[in-house]
């Protein structure tokens, strides 16, 4: 691929571990980031970065016939479960109508591959514990409805424009940094417990919290499938290779199929910082399934995906050093 791929959302936390992984991989990159969640300092110094909103088809068609594209990832969007349950509309509109003006603007522009970021949230409560990628769709907050409204959208284009191909990875639970230390999670106040934990064990904040403690899980806590960014990364340039000669649509789960509860993320944390995290006993948080874990079998045996970082305790070591970094980086 001469031409570069444009990332969308790639001043966030896994656009840039995408961006690094394509670079690694010998691709040039173009970034649109509104940095609304992003910073520019994510970013290599030497990769584009056209600080634009997704929503804005004007800005978005300039940016593609200025670098010529004809491959997208596409990460922009909002994250947080619990916001969008409080502010739904947020999401409907950052997720489900931004992502419709882009798209309308790259088919125009002549894009003919987009990777979209979908997340395991579409599943809801699913029946069966390993989640493959038929389990019925049946979100439970708004953040996953705007996701499967988005993936709908695509399906439904795709199907009427003649050389438009679209893979949509859903997201398990993505964690960890850059093992090189080159990027990781930057999000303010954040909410993700692995990013959460690793500010409690680097003494950012005191202690925390967890989100119900009386869920059918073997301990109690809620259980998701974690994976490391850097082998997420990687399948985005896998899939991108494979959307040269399959499609016109794929569709596949990204998760490692293992399934840790709160508690053990929270004991393996203490492992890697070797001292007890802070955290004392909550009430469940709205919109959180109890166990979420992956069926990925399809990422392995059809783009040959093999994960590097497939192991609890490696995902939090990066994530904790990175905290570390964090807090000794200059303003
Ligand atoms: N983090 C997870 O566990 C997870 C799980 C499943 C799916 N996802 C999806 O992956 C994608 C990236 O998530 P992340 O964790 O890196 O979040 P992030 O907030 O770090 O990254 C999103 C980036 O998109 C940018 N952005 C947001 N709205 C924009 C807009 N309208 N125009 C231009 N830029 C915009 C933000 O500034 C930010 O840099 C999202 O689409 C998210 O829904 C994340
Ligand atoms: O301080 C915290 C933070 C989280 N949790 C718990 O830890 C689990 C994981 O929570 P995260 O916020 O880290 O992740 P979610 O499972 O809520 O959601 C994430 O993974 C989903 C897919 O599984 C979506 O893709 C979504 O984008 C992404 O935020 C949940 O049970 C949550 O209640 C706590 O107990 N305390």
């Amino acid at each position: 691929m001469s031409r570069p791929v444009l990332v969308t959302g790639g001043a966030g936390y896994i656009g840039s571990h995408a961006v690094l992984a394509l670079r690694d991989a010998g691709h040039r990159v173009v970034v649109i980031d509104n940095l609304s969640n992003g910073v520019a300092r994510a970013l290599p110094p030497d990769v584009p970065l056209e600080v634009a909103n997704i929503a804005d088809a004007d800005a978005v068609k300039a940016v593609i016939r200025r670098h010529d594209i004809r491959d997208v990832l596409h990460f922009a969007g909002s994250v947080r479960v619990e916001e969008s349950v409080a502010d739904p509309l947020k999401y409907y509109d950052n997720n489900t109508a931004a992502s419709r003006s882009f798209i309308a603007a790259a088919i125009e522009m002549g894009v003919e591959r987009l990777v979209f970021s979908s997340t395991a949230a579409t599943y809801g409560i699913p029946d069966r514990v390993a989640v493959t990628e038929d389990t019925p769709t049946r979100p439970i907050n708004p953040y996953g409805w705007s996701k499967l409204m988005t993936e709908q959208m695509l399906r439904d284009v795709v199907a009427v424009t003649p050389g438009f191909r679209v893979a949509i990875l859903r997201y398990f639970n993505v964690a960890g940094a850059d093992p090189l230390g080159r990027t990781g999670q930057r999000t303010q106040n954040a909410t993700h417990l692995i990013k959460v934990a690793s500010e409690v064990a680097t003494g950012k904040r005191p202690s925390m919290q967890i989100f119900g403690t009386d869920y059918e899980t073997a301990d109690g806590t809620c259980v998701r499938d974690y994976i490391h960014v850097s082998d997420l990364a990687e399948a985005h340039v896998l899939v991108l290779s494979w959307l040269l000669d399959h499609g016109p649509i794929g569709l596949f789960n990204c998760g490692y199929g293992k399934g840790y509860s709160v508690r053990e993320v929270l004991a393996a944390m203490g492992r890697v910082a070797g001292k007890a995290v802070r955290a004392e006993d909550a009430p469940p948080r709205p919109g959180d399934p109890p166990a979420l874990i992956s069926d990925a079998s399809a990422l392995r045996q059809q783009l040959g995906w093999v994960p590097r970082y497939d192991d609890l305790d490696q995902i939090i070591k990066t994530a904790f050093d990175w905290e570390q970094h964090l807090a000794q980086e200059k303003p």
